[in-house]
C-alpha cells in the first residue's frame, strides 16, 4: 500500500482538498431514517466508539460492539465500556456477517491489521465507516469493490462528542463517501443518518472528502488543538512559578484557564475572547500575540508541509514498527512536567480572573488559532473546515484539560494526534525561549495593568479591534456560529 493522497494529479488533490459544503439543516429532515433498523456494528469502544455509539443508541438506532478475542477474554475496560453501558459484545465472527454497517474506531495504528480482519466477514453490499481518513489517505488501504466506504468524523475530542450530546447540542462532524467505494450511490445518505445520529448536525456538517478531513485534522490537533495547549501550558506554569507566583494557584490557573477563555471564544470568536479583556490587557495581548505568530508561523507552516507530503505520516508510522517507542517516552516524560505534578489549588478564581490574571493565554490562543486557519487555507483547505478544525474544537480539548490536565488530553484525543502534539510540543519550546524570557507576572498570574487606569490611545485600540474583527477566521466563524442555535454554556 502506498499514500493514497500522493498517487493523485495536483488537479485531484486540489479537488479533493477543496470539498467542503457547509450542509443545510435542512438536509437532515430525515434524521437517522437510512440507518433505522439496520444492524450497526462498532469495532472498539474507546473515547469514540463508546461515545458515539451512546448517542446512536439514544437516536434510536440498533448498536452493538465488536471487540478483539482478547479484549472479551480478559474483560479489558473496552469490553466493560461497552456491557456495562448494556450493548451487545461479540467477536467478529459473531456479529460482523450479519452487520449493514461496520465503524471501525479503533486506533489508527490499528485499521489495517482490524480492516483486514473484519473485511473478509462483510456481508455483500455493507457499508464500513471511519472517523479518521488516515487508513485510507496515508496507508492507501483498498476496501472490497462491493462495500461502501464512509467516513464520519466528529471535530471534538470522544468525551466532549457524548457531553454535547447530553446539552442537546452536538459537535462539528465532517462527512464523507470514499469516491473509490460508493458501488450503490448511498454513502452520503448513510452517513447524513450517522452524523445526526450523533448529534452533530445541531453544530453544523460539512460534505468533505477523507483527504481534506486527514489533513486538516492532522494539522489542528499537532498544532492549536493540542500541541499549544501543551506548550503552552507548560511553559506559562513554570513562568509563574519562576517568578514566585503559588503553585497552587498557578495549577488551578491554567487548568481551568484555557477552558474558561476558550469558552468565550466559542461562543464569539477571537474577537469576544479579546473582548473581555480591559482595554490595556487587550492591546498587550494583541502585541503579545503578534509577536508569538511572527515566532511560530514557520513551525505550523512545517506541520502543514509535513503533513501534506506524507512526511509526518511516515515517520509516525516508523514509531508504530518500534513498538510506539516514542509515544510512549514523550508520554511518560510529560507527565513528569511541574505544571502536571502540581494539584490545584483551593483559591477561587472567578471567570473574569482567568482572563485578567491569563493574558498570556489570551495571547497564545489567539496566534495559535489564527496561525493553524491561515496554515490551513493557504494549503487549499477550506475556511469552514480550518474553522472546526481551530477555533471550535480548542474549548472541546480544554474540557479536558479542565477535567484532569495534559494526562486527560492526552488520554482522551487519538493516539495519532498525541504522537504529533508532542513533535510539536518538543519543536515549540526551545522556539519560545527567547520570548518567554521576557515574560513577567504582569500578563501571566496577576491581574494586568490593576494598578494603573483603564486609559489607551484610541487610535491603538480602534486599530487592534479592526484587526481582529476582520480576519477570516472570524468572519467564516460568524457565519456558522448562526447555526449553531442549539449551543449550550458549558463554563
Ligand atoms: N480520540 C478522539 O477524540 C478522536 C478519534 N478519532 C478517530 O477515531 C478512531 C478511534 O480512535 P479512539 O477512539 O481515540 O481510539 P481508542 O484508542 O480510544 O480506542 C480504541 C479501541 O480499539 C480497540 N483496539 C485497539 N487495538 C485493537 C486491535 N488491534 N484490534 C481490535 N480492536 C483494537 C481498543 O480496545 P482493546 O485494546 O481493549 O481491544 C479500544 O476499544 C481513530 O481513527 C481516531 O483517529 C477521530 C476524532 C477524534
Ligand atoms: C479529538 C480530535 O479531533 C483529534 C484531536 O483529532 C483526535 O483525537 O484525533
Ligand atoms: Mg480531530
Ligand atoms: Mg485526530
Amino acid at each position: 500500500m502506498s499514500n493514497y493522497f500522493n498517487t493523485l494529479s495536483l488537479r485531484d488533490q486540489l479537488t479533493q482538498l477543496g470539498k467542503c459544503r457547509f450542509m443545510d439543516p435542512t438536509e437532515f429532515s430525515d434524521g437517522v431514517t437510512a440507518l433505522k433498523g439496520k444492524k450497526i456494528v462498532i469495532v472498539g469502544c474507546g473515547a469514540q466508539g463508546l461515545n458515539q455509539g451512546l448517542n446512536m443508541r439514544d437516536s434510536g438506532l440498533d448498536i452493538a460492539y465488536t471487540l478483539r478475542d482478547a479484549a472479551i477474554k480478559e474483560k479489558r475496560q473496552s469490553y466493560i465500556n461497552a456491557s456495562e453501558n448494556g450493548f451487545t459484545v461479540g467477536t467478529y465472527e459473531e456479529l460482523i456477517p450479519s452487520a449493514d454497517l461496520v465503524i471501525n474506531l479503533t486506533p489508527d495504528k490499528q485499521h489495517t491489521q482490524v480492516v483486514g480482519a473484519v473485511m473478509p466477514l462483510m456481508k455483500k453490499g455493507a457499508t464500513l465507516s471511519y472517523s479518521h481518513g488516515f487508513n485510507i489517505v496515508e496507508e492507501g488501504t483498498k476496501i472490497r469493490e462491493d462495500l461502501t466506504v464512509i467516513m464520519v468524523a466528529p471535530k471534538s475530542p470522544g468525551s466532549e462528542v457524548r457531553e454535547e450530546y447530553k446539552r442537546g447540542f452536538g459537535v462539528p462532524t465532517l462527512i464523507a463517501v470514499h469516491p473509490e467505494n460508493d458501488p450503490e450511490g448511498k454513502g452520503l445518505e448513510q452517513a447524513k443518518a450517522y452524523a445526526a445520529a450523533t448529534g452533530g448536525h445541531k453544530a453544523g456538517v460539512l460534505e468533505s472528502s477523507f483527504v481534506a478531513e486527514v489533513k486538516s485534522d492532522l494539522m489542528g490537533e499537532q498544532t492549536i488543538l493540542c500541541g499549544l495547549l501543551q506548550t503552552g501550558s507548560i511553559l506559562c506554569f513554570d513562568k509563574m512559578i519562576e517568578k514566585g507566583i503559588e503553585p497552587g494557584y498557578a495549577s488551578k490557573l491554567i487548568q481551568y484557564g484555557w477552558e474558561t477563555i476558550t469558552e468565550g471564544m466559542k461562543y464569539g470568536g477571537i474577537t469576544n475572547m479579546m473582548d473581555r479583556l480591559s482595554n490595556p490587557a487587550k492591546i498587550k495581548a494583541f502585541e503579545l500575540s503578534e509577536e508569538l505568530k511572527d515566532i511560530m508561523r514557520p513551525l505550523f507552516q512545517k506541520h502543514m508541509d509535513d503533513i501534506m507530503t506524507g512526511y509526518f505520516s511516515k515517520t509516525m508510522m516508523e514509531d508504530w514498527a518500534n513498538d510506539d517507542k516514542n509515544l510512549l517516552t514523550w508520554r511518560a516524560a510529560t507527565g513528569e512536567t511541574a505544571f502536571e505534578k502540581t494539584p490545584a489549588g483551593s483559591d477561587s478564581i472567578s471567570e473574569q480572573e482567568y482572563y485578567d490574571n491569563g493574558v498570556l493565554m489570551v495571547a497564545m490562543v489567539r496566534a495559535g488559532v489564527e496561525l493553524a486557519f491561515e496554515s490551513m487555507t493557504e494549503s487549499g483547505i477550506i475556511g469552514e473546515s480550518a474553522y472546526y478544525e481551530s477555533l471550535h474544537e480548542t474549548p472541546l480539548i480544554a474540557n479536558t484539560i479542565a477535567r484532569k490536565k495534559l494526562f486527560e488530553m492526552n488520554r482522551v484525543i487519538s493516539d495519532t494526534a498525541e504522537y504529533g502534539c508532542y513533535l510539536f510540543d518538543h519543536a515549540c519550546k526551545p522556539l519560545l525561549a527567547d520570548f518567554m524570557k521576557k515574560v513577567d507576572t504582569d500578563v501571566i498570574g496577576k491581574h494586568y495593568g490593576e494598578e494603573r487606569d483603564n486609559g489607551v490611545d484610541n487610535a491603538k485600540l480602534i486599530a487592534v479591534n479592526k484587526k481582529l474583527r476582520e480576519h477570516p477566521v472570524e468572519v467564516v466563524g460568524a457565519r456558522l456560529r448562526e447555526s449553531m442555535t442549539a449551543m449550550k454554556p458549558i463554563v
